[in-house]
């Protein structure tokens, strides 16, 4: 699109929001229901597309539509708890109980949703839904890879009753239009999820607007001794590996404690090398990566750790986008696989003699995003992870988002402000008192 059909689109968003906020939030709350009924009903056709459009597994694709319609129903009910609330004057001193403010949460207007290649449906829909239960009109804008999953899902939204206007669907490169969007007077707010480059980006060029930020990340694994290794490797492995690592909550470290290195690493190599390879269509785990670029930079940062002494235990092989799932252990500091967000998949593991390194080398990172921890000491587990600057930490699971109603969020690089369904709806909407002064 050019800015002139990007202009005239916020413009119709703009001034169908007016009677869209004033639609009963029952009324709202049914036409997300009939558009999850929808994807449930498409979750094939929308499910094949994406799988095309940005390499993911087949059933993982349609899972991700079925999980999206969850999260919409999810939304629907829960903006229809939304009450405000009700204050008395008289608890300041000086105050008066003949002063009472009613809360009320209105909608900020416009809000702009960009969302990124991996979850081209859900992470449009986390945003898209709140943005229309709390009153909100949308301008989405869609990755570029990525953008006919979304069409499709805005197709089966624009079955339902919605008014057309409220939501606009806005294609075109981030490069050419993004700061246009993102600067646009009639945007109210922006929520965001994509690569810390451009997330920082935008939170700079954004003038006097709310905006919620969900970035890259480098989540570690942190194992200690008493660990139970079986169950650490699953999820290590699921975590990292899955959907070729092309997941902001994946694992992206292993900080291990020495004494038990040998033995988790010989564990995690067998599920690796068991892991499949190959295509989308044949349901591989580790499918090509969205483009070559891509994997190229995964190249460079295995080749860099081995140049640098990294010991590779297995993988290291290339086909065009595909890399084959790579495990390398023996990884320091001085390499740029233990710090850079690879996005595919490859995991370097990290040896820990001192018990203070997990912790400062976890924090070290520029990201916040999650943690996991794996020990059977849960007193522990609960002193590490008050120190570690992050989001969320887990305790004997992998990293991930979901279920899609918890708060997620990522501190420093990673982010700004909270999603999750509740959190989203607030971050929509902003109070507006009415004070009676009988
Ligand atoms: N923390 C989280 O919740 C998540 C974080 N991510 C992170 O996202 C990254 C991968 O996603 P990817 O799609 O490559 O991220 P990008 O930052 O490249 O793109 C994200 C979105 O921003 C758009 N965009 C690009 N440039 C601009 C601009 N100047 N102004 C406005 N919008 C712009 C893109 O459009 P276009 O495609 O047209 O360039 C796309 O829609 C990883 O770093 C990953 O960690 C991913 C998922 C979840
Ligand atoms: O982009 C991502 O990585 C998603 O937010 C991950 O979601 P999940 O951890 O629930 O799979």
């Amino acid at each position: 699109m050019s800015q002139e059909e990007v202009d005239d689109k916020i413009k119709q968003a703009s001034e169908a929001q007016k009677s869209w906020s004033a639609t009963e939030v029952y009324k709202r709350a049914d036409i997300l229901h009939e558009w999850a009924d929808r994807l449930v009903e498409k979750q094939d056709q929308i499910g094949e597309v994406i799988s095309k459009e940005v390499g993911k597994n087949l059933a993982s694709a349609i899972k991700e539509v079925v999980r999206t319609a969850d999260l919409i129903r999810y939304t629907a009910e829960e903006g229809c708890r939304i009450h405000g609330e009700m204050l008395k004057g008289d608890s300041s001193r000086g105050g008066s109980s003949s002063k009472l403010a009613m809360v009320e949460q209105e909608p900020l207007g416009v809000v702009l949703a960009i969302s990124p290649f991996n979850y081209p449906v859900n992470l449009a829909a986390s945003k898209i839904a709140p943005a229309l239960i709390s009153g909100n009109a949308v301008v989405f804008k869609p990755a570029s890879q990525g953008a006919l999953s979304g069409q499709l899902m805005i197709e089966a939204l624009l079955e339902t009753d919605l008014p057309t206007d409220i939501i606009q669907f806005v294609s075109g490169k981030g490069s050419e239009i993004g700061d246009f969007l993102v600067t646009h007077p009639s945007i109210d707010m922006i929520t965001f999820t994509g690569s810390t480059e451009t997330g920082q980006a935008i939170s700079q060029k954004a003038k006097m607007v709310p905006v919620v930020l969900e970035l890259g990340g480098k989540d570690p694994a942190i194992v200690l001794e008493d660990a139970d290794l079986d169950l650490a490797a699953e999820h290590i492995v699921s975590g990292a590996y899955s959907y070729s690592g092309q997941r902001c909550t994946a694992i992206k470290r292993v900080l291990v404690a020495d004494t038990i290195a040998n033995d988790l690493t010989e564990k995690i190599k067998q599920k690796v090398e068991a892991l499949s390879v190959g295509s989308p269509e044949d349901n591989a785990t580790v499918t090509p990566l969205i483009n070559n670029d891509a994997a190229d930079f995964v190249q460079h940062l295995i080749d860099d750790a081995l140049n640098k002494g990294a010991e590779l235990i297995t993988g290291n092989r290339r086909e065009g986008n595909l890399v084959y799932p790579t495990l390398l252990d023996q990884v320091n500091s001085n390499m740029d696989v233990a710090w850079e967000e690879p996005f595919g998949p490859v995991l370097p593991i990290i040896r820990i003699n001192e018990e203070e390194d997990f912790v400062s080398l976890a924090n070290q990172s520029e990201y916040g995003l999650q943690a996991s921890i794996f020990t059977k000491d849960v007193q522990k587990a609960r002193e590490i992870a008050t120190k570690l600057d992050v989001g969320s930490v887990q305790l004997n699971a992998k990293t991930e988002r979901g279920p899609d109603h918890f708060p997620f969020i990522g501190a420093k690089n990673s982010g700004l402000g909270s999603q999750g369904i509740r959190r989203s709806i607030e971050s929509m909407t902003r109070d507006k008192l009415f004070i009676l002064n009988l």
